[in-house]
């Protein structure tokens, strides 16, 4: 967690005090006439009621320890105050709008419970990771492979030129990824076209976000209504907040296969893989003590699957998109004098940019970088807590108070990003901005021991594909794809261009033209 945030980070406050009354009020009434011991207790009662929520309220806005933090009075009595913005979509928004009034810590009363992974468990995978291992090795190849898969794509499926990157994308890092978590055990193949592997069904319904909701603020009643059978079963699916299709079902599916055809692989089947589930089986108990079940392997392998699908497709959407745009025609073409003067010997084989080459291209990666500022796929607050207290821009935090910093405010900060809603590229390349500054609220990927792990994998993916999709085509929007933005889901929200007249989500049309 970053707890000297320095004045520049914006924090959000998330804590959720459980006030309690700490007297105890005694009400001793003798009373003659039954009816005046009924009012007598009523009027105990209120005063009771009264008396809590005075305490609650004056605990909550005067006494706590975080009173002091800035804030409308309404976020800081009640975590449904917030739970209210997640429900209508607009926590981002929201809170950006309150920083932006109160300055860069703001209280918020909410609980927010968040998985916490081992920084040993990170370690078994960190060297499959690594910048030089996904550079110079097979998963080089494996990417200038799908970046050509897609090219091939294109030229097969476009109606007329243009076609919907929304998915095609998703077909991109569906491939890497899961070539990267389960090689031969569960490799897809949806640039091939095969139709089974396109498990897109869960991945473009929109319905999670109500669901999304009710887990996180009502987990208990979610969890028992979705546990109902029978009778109560039918009754119950009347208020599920989820119809089908359950986003993300079949590449759990996927997930749980791949896992069976990789643990009946023969011993040497199993010595000749290098993919990330290979990996980990070195790192069985069966082998090790102390080591992994098979269920920890499971559940891990899918998490990183999880974890590089919508993110890498979604980003690279936003960046073909914003480069189609014709008032970043000149964005475009200087990417494309970048990626066109690449010479023979920087190519593979198959004339796809070696992924080496790719990564330090400068101008590729100040586009990529643009977009994450803008259209970070993880945008919303992303939230921490320390074991003890600690203080964040000079107001104390008491030990597990929940603080949580969202990439969406971090990346308009105007201090530091010059007209933060323009895509600017050149912005990350130019010697009178503060790079040090801009590079420090650079939160796409996190920060610290949660912070993303397939950022290299990420980076290496996208370099790559745009390299090679821009020596090729010129890209420009269609049917109004322009002035509407593409928009994507994260948790509760939808994301999009806000300068836009409007959104479509999950869809983008884009006309390729050979150059
Ligand atoms: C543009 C691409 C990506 C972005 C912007 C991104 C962003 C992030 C962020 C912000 C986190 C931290 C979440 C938190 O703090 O709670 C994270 C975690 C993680 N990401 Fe990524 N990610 C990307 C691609 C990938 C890819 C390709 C993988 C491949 C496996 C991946 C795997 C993971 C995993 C396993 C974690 C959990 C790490 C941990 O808990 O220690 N991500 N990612």
């Amino acid at each position: 967690m970053a707890t000297n945030c320095g004045e520049a980070s914006i924090v959000s406050v998330i804590t959720d005090l459980q006030s309690t009354l700490s007297g105890q009020i005694v009400v001793e009434v003798v009373c003659h006439n039954a009816g005046i011991k009924m009012f007598m207790t009523i009027a105990a009662a209120f005063a009771v009621s009264i008396a809590f929520v005075v305490h609650y309220i004056c605990q909550s806005l005067f006494f706590s320890p975080l009173a002091g933090i800035p804030g409308p009075k309404s976020f800081a009595l009640t975590k449904w105050r917030l739970a209210f913005e997640d429900y209508k979509g607009t926590r981002t928004r929201k809170l950006h709008a309150l920083h932006e009034q109160y300055g860069p810590v703001v209280l918020n009363m909410f609980s927010f419970s968040s998985v916490k992974r081992h920084g040993d468990r990170k370690k078994l995978f960190a060297h499959a990771y690594a910048k030089s291992t996904i550079l110079k090795g097979e998963t080089a190849r494996t990417i200038e492979t799908k970046a050509r898969k897609f090219i091939e794509l294109l030229e097969r499926e476009r109606d007329g030129r243009s076609i919907d990157i929304f998915p095609t994308l998703h077909y991109v890092s569906l491939d890497n990824i899961t070539e990267f978590v389960y090689g031969d055990a569960g490799k897809t193949a949806c640039l091939d076209s095969v139709e089974k592997d396109r498990a897109l069904r869960d991945i473009m319904a929109t319905g999670s976000r109500r669901f999304t909701w009710f887990m996180v603020h009502h987990p208990k009643f979610t969890t028992w209504l979705y546990s109902r059978t029978g009778l109560m079963g039918c009754i119950a699916r009347r208020f599920y907040p989820l119809q089908e299709p359950i986003p993300y079902t079949d590449i759990k599916l996927h997930a749980m296969k791949a896992f069976r055809t990789f643990s009946n692989f023969s011993t040497e089947e199993k010595a000749k893989q290098s993919s990330l589930i290979s990996k980990l089986w070195n790192h069985r108990s069966t082998q090790k003590e102390g080591g992994l079940d098979d269920l920890d392997i499971a559940s891990e392998c899918a998490d990183h699957l999880d974890g590089g699908i919508d993110t890498t497709s979604d980003t690279l959407m936003f960046a073909i998109w914003s480069l189609s745009r014709p008032k970043h025609e000149k964005i475009q073409q200087r990417l494309i004098n970048e990626v066109r003067n690449l010479s023979e010997d920087e190519l593979n084989t198959d004339g796809i940019p070696r992924t080496e080459v790719a990564s330090k291209l400068e101008y590729v990666d100040a586009v990529i970088k643009e977009t994450l500022r803008l259209f970070a796929p993880l945008p919303a607050s992303q939230p921490r807590s320390l074991p003890k207290d600690t203080t964040i821009d000079g107001y104390p935090i008491p030990a597990r108070t929940v603080v949580s910093i969202s990439p969406y405010i971090q990346h308009r900060n105007e201090d530091v990003f010059r007209d933060p809603l323009t895509f600017d590229p050149g912005r990350w390349l130019d010697p009178s901005q503060d790079a040090a500054q801009m590079n420090k609220l650079f939160w796409a990927f996190s920060s610290g021991g949660r912070m993303c792990i397939g950022m290299h994998l990420a980076m290496a993916q996208m370099t790559t594909f745009l390299a090679a999709l821009y020596r090729k085509y010129t890209t420009e929007p269609r049917d109004g794809f322009d002035i509407v933005s593409p928009g994507i889901t994260s948790r509760f929200e939808v994301f999009y261009d806000e300068s836009c007249s409007g959104v479509r989500e999950h869809q983008c049309q884009i006309v390729f033209k050979p150059q």
